[in-house]
């Protein structure tokens, strides 16, 4: 079984962060392991507080599962500061983790906050080049350029997320009129289509996408496989959100397909 490690932080209202990407690798196949770097006190509703850990506990936890367990892929999710953000990457680059898909989470389905303005510099010096993909929503691409939300302009965006050096970029479509996600490897652009659902229940979509993304390619598949797969695991925990847990967005449901199919 190829496993795959999430370096997150955890949402007790377990829609999004590690508790999602846990689920994802669980629907993807593949054994998932976790490295914590902060909690959130968070549900359907918002966030209320963030409590990050010294960047050393992410540090340990990552060699401690590397040194036994071992890495086929990784991914990244929300990372909160600097320090973190530099200690990760060090940690990744030190232990030659491969398949690196980089989730730069900045703000909740909520509107909360979940990174410091200071912390993109480090993750365009320092996480982005060690990245096989990087997977940014339409307004975390444009805030990581300091530009404002332009959809016609969805391209160039890609193009010079790419800049900072990953292998290539994913743009999500979950808030865009096309519904689609922009691949983009430094030759071409691909749109990756599928069906757009009118769920509300869309909390955690961004991470089963990249733990989905992660674990697809830790299975071997090539980066446009990964990615129609992922979108494809991505949408269908739309499909199936959650609109009975909690008041808010829902939660996504990524088993919701294949226990469906169980219980038929
Ligand atoms: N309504 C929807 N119907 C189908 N697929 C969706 C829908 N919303 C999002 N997706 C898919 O889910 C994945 C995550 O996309 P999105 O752009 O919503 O990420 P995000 O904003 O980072 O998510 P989050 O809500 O966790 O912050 C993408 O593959 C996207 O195409
Ligand atoms: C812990 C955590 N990670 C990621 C997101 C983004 O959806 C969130 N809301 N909470």
């Amino acid at each position: 079984m190829k496993r795959v490690m999430s370096i997150a932080t955890s949402d007790s209202g377990a829609g999004a962060g590690i508790q999602a990407d846990l689920k994802a690798f669980l629907r993807c196949g593949v054994y998932g392991t976790t490295a914590l770097v902060a909690i959130t006190a968070q549900n359907t509703v918002g966030v209320r507080s963030i409590f990050p850990f010294p960047p050393r506990v992410a540090v340990d936890q990552i060699e401690a599962v590397v040194e036994d367990i071992g890495a086929d892929a990784a991914k990244t999710g929300m990372l909160f500061n600097a320090e973190i953000i530099s200690a990760v990457a060090g940690a990744v680059r030190r232990l030659g983790i491969p398949n690196l898909v980089v989730d730069p989470v900045m703000v909740a389905e909520s509107g909360a906050k979940l990174l410091k303005d200071e912390a993109v510099a480090t993750y365009k010096q320092e996480l982005f080049p060690l990245a096989a993909v990087i997977t940014p929503n339409i307004n975390e691409a444009f805030a990581l350029l300091g530009a404002e939300v332009d959809e016609g302009r969805v391209r160039e965006a890609a193009a010079e997320l790419r800049s900072f050096g990953s292998g290539a970029v994913i743009i999500t479509g979950g808030h865009t009129a096309s519904g689609a996600d922009l691949l983009y490897d430094g030759e071409r652009f691909l749109e990756i289509e599928g069906p757009t659902y009118g769920s509300e229940n869309t909390h955690g979509a961004g991470c089963t996408h990249s733990a989905a993304l992660a674990s697809f390619l830790a299975r071997g598949l090539g980066l446009e496989e990964a990615a129609r797969r992922a979108r494809e695991v991505a949408s269908e925990a739309v499909r199936y959100g959650l609109g009975e847990i909690g008041s808010g967005a829902g939660p996504v449901h990524a088993l919701g397909a294949v226990l469906e199919r169980v219980e038929a």
